[in-house]
């Protein structure tokens, strides 16, 4: 799915009105409609409850008057609560005289706001994505009072004081609504662990937005669902044997951190890859053998930690970084390994803490390769960045300078390209926020690079299936129940839903 700029946006409304030969105030009822069939069903259990609409002076007020319109023909105790403005859009007048004279519609003093019991819903319908400045006077009045209610809050399409692809003005009022339905297509702001506060919990709701017109919409950032992701995934062959899945070389482990390098092995093993060999040091060696039997194991010549890099020879791929340490040895292993490296080359943890405390070695990365930081490992290799949308900026300006791709992780891990396009993954869930989840992920990845996908394709695939493979896991167990190894466990189901049947 495209992730659409505010402008963008305004210019899809329009041009879908023109394609398709309607109004905008017709747009306005399908948007309307879908927000008011997404309530009715919340409300069905409820149905005593009183719907109080808070509405702005454009569009979105338009959508809340229309909708506050269909709840009361839908049966539903529902009052329209206007913010004082001069100027009303087109779209806002219109529903706001077909507004039924039933419906109480009142103007909100500032200095006078109703007491709303708990059992009430508050629909927030003040502010859409054509906010462009920080809300002030009795919208800032409404936004405090709507946040210090007890009743839950459902903003439509953006919570009002809420940019939709930049950051506002710190200690600007936004809402804090608990649910968000917006139109059509993700918002960038519902994806920055910054904004979790306002956003809530986050649903789309078609209003048959003009799919050409959306497919032809260049864009810088992309919301990863399976329809991105088909046609990517070849589906195993019949007379494969081993070797057609490539041989994956992977290094990790130290003293105490064994752990970190026998999960991502797993992992990589439940990915498809054809053969493994486990590079770790010599501590780890009955544990590699033991815990993962399908790997070949090559015990490294240090004692705890990895010291020397083995003949790289015949491998398609090289991961290195999971439980690996920051021994000096280790240091000039990666160093080596960085030169001479002839396969495509995975990142991550103890690698990129390496490579972030002598920065260099950036230099030295080959073109295409894979890291897949966190965004404290993605710091140390940069700089702090000062907001989730600085981070987004320091990660377009990595990729393309090192031309290489960066699985920035987090709940919606966002994967960054040296063309400067960014990838949100949307799939897991908070219990994959555990020990050894991010040692999974790599062997993923490299299981697929060893298959022979191209880096972006395996970056994609992996993080959606990694995601995918924790939301199952937890669909069994629960979130709280979730661990690493489960998580690796099920991505041989979560991987078969991307796989491509064979044409027919
Ligand atoms: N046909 C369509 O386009 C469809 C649109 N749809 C809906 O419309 C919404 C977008 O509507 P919108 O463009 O009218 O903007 P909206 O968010 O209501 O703001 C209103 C106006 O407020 C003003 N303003 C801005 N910031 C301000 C501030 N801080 N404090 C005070 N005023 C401020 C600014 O006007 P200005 O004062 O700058 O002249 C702005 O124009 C969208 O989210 C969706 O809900 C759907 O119905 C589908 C069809
Ligand atoms: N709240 C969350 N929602 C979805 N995925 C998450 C969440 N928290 C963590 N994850 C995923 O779990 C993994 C954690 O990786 P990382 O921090 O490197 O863990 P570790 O170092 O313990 O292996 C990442 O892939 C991340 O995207
Ligand atoms: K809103």
């Amino acid at each position: 799915m495209k992730i659409l700029s505010a402008a963008q946006i305004r210019a899809l409304d329009q041009a879908t009105i023109q394609a398709e030969g309607i109004t905008s105030v017709e747009l306005m009822e399908r948007a309307a409609a879908a927000f008011t069939e997404w309530l009715l069903e919340k409300l069905a259990a409820h149905p005593q409850r009183e719907v109080h609409v808070f509405c702005g002076p454009g569009n979105n007020g338009g959508d809340g008057l229309a909708a506050a319109r269909l709840l009361h023909l839908a049966g539903q105790a529902v009052r329209v609560w206007l913010l004082p403005a001069a100027r009303h859009s087109a779209d806002f007048t219109a529903n706001h005289q077909r507004l039924p004279s039933e419906v109480p519609c009142i103007e909100l003093d500032a200095y006078q706001l109703p007491e709303l019991s708990s059992s009430a819903v508050l629909v927030d319908a003040l502010f859409g994505t054509g906010l462009n400045r920080p809300l002030t006077g009795v919208a800032a009045a409404v936004v405090h009072y709507l946040n210090n209610s007890s009743a839950p809050v459902v903003a439509v399409d953006m919570p009002s004081g809420l940019l939709t692809d930049a950051p506002q003005p710190k200690s600007s009022p936004v809402v804090c609504a608990h649910y968000t339905i917006s139109f059509e297509l993700p918002k960038l702001a519902f994806l920055l662990p910054q904004n979790a506060d306002y956003v809530g919990q986050w649903e789309l709701v078609s209003i048959g937005l003009n799919t050409t017109v959306i497919h032809k919409t260049p864009v810088d950032n992309y919301y990863t669902d399976l329809k991105l992701l088909t046609n990517r995934l070849p589906a195993r062959q019949r007379f494969a044997h081993k070797g057609t899945y490539g041989h994956a070389l992977l290094l990790g482990g130290s003293y105490g951190k064994i752990g970190a390098a026998v999960l991502a092995a797993q992992a990589c093993l439940h990915s498809g890859v054809g053969l493994l060999t486990l590079a770790v040091p010599a501590v780890g060696y009955t544990v590699a053998q033991t815990a993962v039997p399908e790997a070949m194991a090559l015990p490294d010549v240090g004692q705890d930690y990895i010291g020397e890099l083995p003949n790289l020879k015949g491998y398609s791929v090289v991961a290195i970084g999971p439980g690996l340490g920051q021994q000096p040895d280790t240091l000039r292993v990666l160093e080596q390994l960085l030169r001479t490296c002839p396969a495509p080359l995975v990142l991550d943890a103890d690698a990129l803490n390496l490579l972030g405390s002598n920065r260099h070695l950036l230099a030295l990365l080959p073109p295409d390769t894979i890291l897949t930081p966190h965004p404290k490992e993605f710091e140390r290799l940069t700089q702090p960045a000062h907001d989730d949308y600085h981070r987004l900026e320091l990660l377009r300006a990595f990729c393309a300078r090192h031309r290489c791709y960066v699985v920035l992780k987090g709940a919606y891990t966002c994967i960054g390209t040296p063309t400067g396009t960014l990838y949100f993954n949307s799939t897991g869930n908070p219990g994959m926020a555990t020990g050894g989840s991010g040692d999974v992920l790599t062997g993923v990845v490299a299981a697929l690079c060893a298959q022979g996908l191209a880096p972006l394709d395996a970056a994609l695939l992996a993080v959606y299936a990694h995601g995918r493979a924790g939301d199952l896991g937890a669909q069994q167990i629960g979130q709280m129940g979730l661990t690493a190894g489960i998580i690796a466990a099920h991505l041989g189901p979560a991987l078969e839903e991307l796989t491509t049947p064979p044409t027919f």
